[in-house]
């Protein structure tokens, strides 16, 4: 099968290419990146042309952090729904977080998650939990998991908070050579909160959760890694604070990488109208400050990585309270949209850069041959309408997640071909 990409603006920091490229992919792989690729030229039948003319040509994105909920929790999604919404995203490469039940903490649930994944449309990795259940007791088999093919691990959804137990696991990590993916909460500080401590959250007569519960776990973990030499990836970073402490980190020279998700880029706690459980997820929508810190630390590149920490939940689940419902918000369909549309259209981030954090930096931290488009490598691969504008819209969610706070908000940038391993695995009806 020989498929023809023909006239769009390739972004491909990996092999320093921007500009206008034919691009030639045989079966899986591309064979050539050229200005005016000839088929001819090379004595090949082309199969499949698509015209890019205007169009953005770019390495598939890779999201580090999404909840597949399977095993256990298929009423929220399932790792096929989770696998269509990505591909409608532009993902071609996915992890999934342990927190599933039974959670990925031993060799056959991780590889129930493989055999589910067969099924679905993208590259599908488990992250494996850190400790038995993530009951944060006792350590897992690591170098088994590791074996198994988990890609990193992480006890997400909390933080090991059993400090001795967390360093022995990041030794364990250090001597593998896997890397921890932190979700940094400081559980007994957060109490019962439901949302950012501030001005909103006594106004609507909620419970806080304050920086410092992410603040005290980020620099606790730094040090570890620091210690240990763990590779250390901050997940979801909300803070002011955890941003000054990752730039820290890395000018001490600490092998470690940041993330963060559109939310934190685009909304603050003022921006939550009412008691909309929509707007709750872990850790919570920042202040102002904290927002524009967020987006600086992208700017100037602390922060490595643009994830979704796609958390889908039932309707039952998120109409109830702010007070009642779990944590949590979808991100797979808007997450392209929204960063192009808040951080590329806005000229705080290039084309490169935008790449680099969803896609190339995310290969780098797993380790995988992917997030590029050179000769020879993968054909994963996304092209992008730049100006088609739309109305995000969660009754069109191919997740079963309608469970986000950008229902109705305009965007603009549009995922038109999601190719992975050289298949068509999604494409815009109206293309
Ligand atoms: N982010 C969330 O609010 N929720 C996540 C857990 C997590 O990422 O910590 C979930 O599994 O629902
Ligand atoms: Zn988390
Ligand atoms: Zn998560």
């Amino acid at each position: 099968m020989i498929t023809l990409i023909k006239n769009g603006y390739v972004v491909d920091p990996a092999s320093a290419r921007e500009g206008k490229f034919d691009i030639l992919i045989k079966d899986d792989r591309v064979l050539k990146v050229e200005a005016n690729i000839k088929p001819d030229d090379y004595k090949i039948k082309v199969d499949k042309v698509i015209e890019a003319g205007g169009k953005f040509v770019m390495p598939g994105f890779i999201d580090l952090h999404v909840h597949l909920r399977e095993p256990g929790y298929e009423y929220k999604e399932t790792i096929l729904t989770g696998s269509l919404a990505a591909a409608c995203g532009g993902f071609t490469t996915i992890c999934a977080m342990p927190n599933t039940n039974p959670a990925l903490d031993n060799p056959d649930t991780l590889k129930y998650v493989f055999d589910q994944a067969e099924r679905g449309l993208v590259n599908i990795y488990p992250i494996a939990a850190i400790t038995k259940g993530q009951e944060g007791r006792e350590l897992n088999n690591i170098a088994e998991l590791v074996k198994a093919g988990a890609v990193a691990i992480s006890e997400d959804g909390k933080s090991v908070m059993d400090t001795l137990l967390y360093y022995k696991a990041m030794e364990e990590a250090a001597k593998i050579g896997v890397s921890v993916f932190a979700h940094c909460e400081d559980k007994s500080l957060a109490a019962d909160g439901v949302m950012n401590a501030g001005e909103k959250a006594d106004e609507l007569g909620l419970p806080g959760i304050s920086n410092a519960v992410e603040d005290i776990i980020t620099a606790r973990d730094v040090l570890m890694a620091k210690e240990t030499g763990a590779k250390l990836h901050l997940c979801h970073c909300s803070t002011k604070g955890s941003t000054f402490i990752l730039d820290m980190a890395k000018q001490k020279g600490i092998n470690i990488t940041g993330e963060t998700c559109p939310h934190y880029f685009t909304l603050s706690d003022k921006d939550i109208p009412e008691d909309d459980a929509n707007y709750k997820m872990n850790p919570p929508l920042r202040s102002p400050e904290d927002v524009e810190a967020i987006k600086n630390a992208l700017k100037n590149d602390i922060l490595d990585v643009i994830a979704t920490d796609h958390a889908p939940h039932s309707m039952e689940e998120k109409e109830e309270s702010m007070l009642k419902a779990p944590f949590g918000i979808v991100g797979l369909e808007t997450a392209f949209s929204i960063t192009w549309t808040e951080l590329v259209k806005t000229g705080i981030l290039s084309y490169r850069q935008l790449v680099e954090k969803m896609s190339l930096n995310p290969a780098k931290i797993l380790n995988i041959d992917r997030g590029c488009i050179g000769e020879g490598s993968v054909a994963d691969i996304v092209i992008i309408d730049p100006d088609k504008e739309y109305t995000i819209d969660k009754n069109e969610f191919f997740s079963m997640g309608k469970n986000t706070p950008f229902h109705g908000k305009k965007v603009y940038g549009k995922v038109l071909y999601t190719i992975v391993s050289g298949q068509v695995k999604y494409e815009y009806a109206n293309s």
